[in-house]
């Protein structure tokens, strides 16, 4: 049976344990306490082993704790993303291996979806859900609109947050973050819901990074955040109008994994490593993390544009990435093909794979388009989610970096023709996409976090050295 949680309403849950052993400073006082301890502690001027022996604390782990919290300790970033798709984890990565090259171990960076490991149904269960709904396009439309007024999602997220508060708090204060930064559109609300009735809004920074283009889902906005980090104007203008602050947006970009402009590796060479033919232009379809849209019947399309029937040869290879979609690999990979292609499953170094091919086509998610973009290959989008996907396409249609189209047949021939007698075209695309691209966001994202981080450690300095 369910049990409503409530927070404060029992002794020594494990929430409560956690709790204060991050944010007590062992004092094992309430929030208001904590300040106290600090004052005292700052007064002593003295975080010496000796002096910490000195006041009874023997134990070595508080010894070392409370001498990190003294200096510059390690801080910890909690990722909150979920499998809704490939690209809430693709960004979460981004920003982790930003954080380890910028600052190395200064942050200790963990990815979670905290809604699966702690909490029930429906908020455990997502990823099963969000594939259902986006098989029937029209149920996710209406549930994607439909939870689009602020008092419908919020109520509703107010709920599940007050129903699973101990749980949520248990998954959040286990991993003793400093910064929690939410890349999934429904993971602002209930932690920062729990946050407020734990008092700790002011001392772990909670920021949304926003994984959308363009038509996000209004999820994602939310005024309790220190920092909105939207991927493109559309985006801002929208937080804007949802009622954010202008102090509380940074326009980056989307986080792209630094693999992907760090990976400076010629084409040949990929080539050469993937084992594609390197002398035949190349086309990669794909259909994100799931491996989702007209994959199967654009393949095959492809199998016939870029064979040249007169004279007997292929004017172009084809490299499907299935993704997660075992069923789409094993239809495809029955087929007889008359030009070279590789099929793959779910690939782990997409930058090698991207900068290896010539132009990709795939449905409009925003992660792979990011990517291409930085990899400067034009874009054949052939497919959208409705909603939060939508705005996608003219994103990449009128920044000239790619065209749309639902037909097989049509995306086809415009490859076949980007390989024979359109190469232009494909070269001014390619130039377009390159201008488009933002490699950077994701340094900007984690130098700006940096920054926040000093920024309260100095206020929290402050109030230590000037509250008797
Ligand atoms: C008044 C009529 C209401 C009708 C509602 C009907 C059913 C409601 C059931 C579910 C609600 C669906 C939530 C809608 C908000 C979605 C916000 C959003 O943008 O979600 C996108 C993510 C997936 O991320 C995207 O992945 C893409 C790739 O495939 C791409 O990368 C894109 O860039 C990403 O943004 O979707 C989800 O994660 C949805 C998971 C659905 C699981 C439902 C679990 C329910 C829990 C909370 C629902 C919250 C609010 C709903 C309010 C319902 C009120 C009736
Ligand atoms: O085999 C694969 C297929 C996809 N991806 C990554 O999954 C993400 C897909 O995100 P996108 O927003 O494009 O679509 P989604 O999968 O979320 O629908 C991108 O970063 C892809 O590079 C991957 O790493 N390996």
């Amino acid at each position: 049976m369910m049990k409503v949680a409530s927070p404060r309403a029992q002794d020594d849950s494990i929430t409560q344990k956690v709790f204060r052993r991050v944010y007590s400073n062992f004092s094992f006082s309430t929030v208001d306490d904590d300040y106290n301890h600090n004052r005292r502690r700052s007064r002593s001027g003295d975080y010496g082993k000796e002096s910490l022996r000195k006041r009874g604390f023997e134990d070595k782990e508080q010894v070392m704790e409370m001498e990190q919290m003294g200096a510059e300790r390690i801080k910890t970033v909690l990722i909150l993303m979920s499998d809704t798709g490939g690209g809430h984890r693709a960004s979460a990565e981004a920003i982790r291996d930003a954080f380890n090259i910028e600052f190395g171990d200064d942050y200790r960076i963990i990815i979670k979806d905290v809604w699966k490991e702690y909490t029930g149904w429906p908020l455990n269960d997502m990823e099963r859900q969000y594939k259902f709904m986006v098989k029937h396009v029209g149920l996710w439309s209406v549930a994607f609109h439909g939870t689009s007024p602020k008092w419908i999602h919020r109520s509703y997220l107010s709920a599940l947050a007050a129903y699973y508060a101990k749980e949520i708090e248990a998954g959040l204060m286990e991993y003793k973050p400093d910064i929690i930064i939410s890349v999934h559109p429904l993971m602002q609300h209930i932690p920062l819901w729990v946050m407020k009735r734990q008092g700790l809004q002011k001392k772990v920074i909670f920021v949304t990074v926003i994984t959308d283009l363009n038509t996000c889902h209004r999820t994602w906005f939310h005024h309790g955040v220190s920092r909105c980090y939207c991927p493109s104007k559309e985006v801002a203008k929208r937080a804007l109008v949802d009622g954010l602050g202008g102090s509380q947006i940074r326009v980056f970009g989307l986080p792209v994994r630094p693999s992907f402009p760090r990976t400076i590796i010629c084409k040949d060479d990929l080539r050469r490593e993937l084992e594609i033919d390197s002398n035949l232009p190349a086309v990669l379809l794909m259909g994100g993390g799931e491996g989702m849209g007209p994959v199967q019947k654009t393949a095959q399309a492809l199998g016939d544009s870029l064979y040249d029937s007169k004279e007997r040869k292929p004017i172009g290879q084809l490299i499907v990435i299935c993704g997660r979609n075992k069923t789409l690999a094993s239809a495809l990979a029955s087929h007889e093909w008359k030009i070279p292609i590789k099929i793959r499953g779910f690939e782990t170094q997409m930058e090698k794979w991207m900068g290896a091919c010539d132009c990709i086509i795939t449905k409009a998610g925003p992660g792979t388009i990011a990517e291409a973009l930085i990899c400067g290959l034009p874009i054949i989008l052939n497919d959208y989610i409705p909603g939060q996907e939508k705005g996608n396409v003219p994103y990449v249609v009128d920044n000239g970096a790619g065209i749309f189209t639902r037909s097989p047949k049509e995306t086809a021939k415009t490859v076949a023709g980007w390989f024979s007698s359109k190469k232009n075209e494909l070269y001014k695309m390619s130039e377009n996409a390159l201008k488009l691209a933002q490699p950077e966001a994701v340094f900007d994202i984690v130098k700006d976090l940096h920054h926040l981080s000093q920024q309260q450690q100095q206020r929290i300095q402050l109030y230590n050295d000037y509250s008797y």
